[in-house]
């Protein structure tokens, strides 16, 4: 749906992305994590051309943005909606008038802009309020009109920039659930930057980590828990890196109850000692990682692991 090649964009001596490649598959919600200064907000406005990027190309929706014309590239933006971390509503405008600004500019009658006003008001948990005005709003009322906005042009996807960022825990979690909820219900692909790794936990399909312009590592999450080394994998769980030489590091998906570890102890002449370890939610399921000592038979103890699904690795 999103497609990234070969992207670089300078300003000035300041190279802000240094050749990113991104691929966002239909109907996944897709995280791209990094510090600040990462290049974040320079991707999310050059996938949209609101930046014209120095090299490489961009397609959305199978249509290359980067061969557009500026006429033409107006027409493709009514199929990216976007959502910002201050919102950018128009506090002179009702919430109603808010979001009926972006069908004004497409040319749509009167009559059918109140329908979809009211549907679109409706859908993200608004409906009744279209006669307030911005300032009247808490901070996640705000942030699901510019979502109602956002969505007004039918769009085959949604950019979100750092849209929970200025919301507190309770609120982003609901504004996060409204999101997954549309990507559900709507089949909508989402692409959205942020700097918290809990939104990535909590909503995402797929990842980008970007550091320094670059992207260090990409992928489905189920896929990344599953690769010895990725770095998203230790992001998420708090063990002391570098492992202390000849621990053994378990990675393990689905039911975190299974009682593999003891099943392991009591089939082979091994003791196993927990040093640290955690379970995490994923939008996928639960994960869990072990960092263990395993002392006395440990070959056929490690293979039993293996088999049994686990990740296992072996610090040298
Ligand atoms: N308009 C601009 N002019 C000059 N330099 C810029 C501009 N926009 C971004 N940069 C530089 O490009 C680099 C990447 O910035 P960018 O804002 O994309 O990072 P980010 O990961 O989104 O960080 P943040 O979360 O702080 O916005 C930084 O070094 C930044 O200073």
């Amino acid at each position: 749906m999103i497609q990234v090649s070969g992207l670089r964009k300078l300003y000035g001596d300041t190279v802000a992305l240094d050749g990113v490649d991104l691929h966002v598959r239909e109907g996944e919600i897709y995280g791209v994590l990094g510090e600040s200064g990462a290049g974040k907000s320079t991707l999310l406005r050059c996938v949209n051309l609101l930046e014209r990027p120095t090299a490489g190309t961009v397609t959305v929706a199978g249509q290359e943005l980067t061969a557009l014309t500026e006429r033409e590239l107006n027409r493709a933006r009514r199929r990216i909606g976007m959502i910002h971390q201050h919102f950018a509503l128009l506090s002179s405008r009702t919430v109603a008038g808010n979001v009926a600004f972006p069908l004004e500019v497409m040319g749509v009658p009167r009559a059918e802009r109140r329908r979809r006003v009211a549907e679109l008001l409706d859908l993200v948990g608004l409906g009744g309020r279209g006669g307030d005005h911005p300032h009247q709003l808490s901070g996640g009322q705000k942030q699901r009109v510019g979502i109602a906005r956002a969505l007004a042009g039918d769009p085959a996807v949604l950019l979100s920039d750092e849209a929970t960022s200025a919301l507190d825990p309770a609120t982003t979690h609901s504004i996060l659930d409204l999101l997954k909820r549309l990507n559900a219900e709507l089949g909508l692909t989402i692409l959205l930057i942020t700097h918290e790794m809990d939104v990535v936990k909590s909503v995402c399909d797929s990842v980008a980590i970007m550091a320094d312009g670059r992207v260090r590592e990409s992928g489905r999450i189920a896929d990344l828990i599953r690769t010895p080394g990725s770095r998203l994998t230790r992001d998420i769980f708090p063990l002391p890196e570098p492992a202390p030489p000849g621990s053994v590091t378990l990675t393990f998906t689905g039911d975190p109850q299974r009682p593999v570890v003891s099943e392991t102890v009591r089939k082979f002449d091994v003791e196993i000692s927990i040093l640290g370890g955690s379970i995490e939610e994923l939008a996928g399921g639960s994960v869990g990682r072990l960092r263990v000592a395993v002392t006395g038979d440990t070959e056929p103890a490690l293979a039993y692991l293996r088999e049994r699904g686990l990740i296992v690795e072996v610090a040298p």
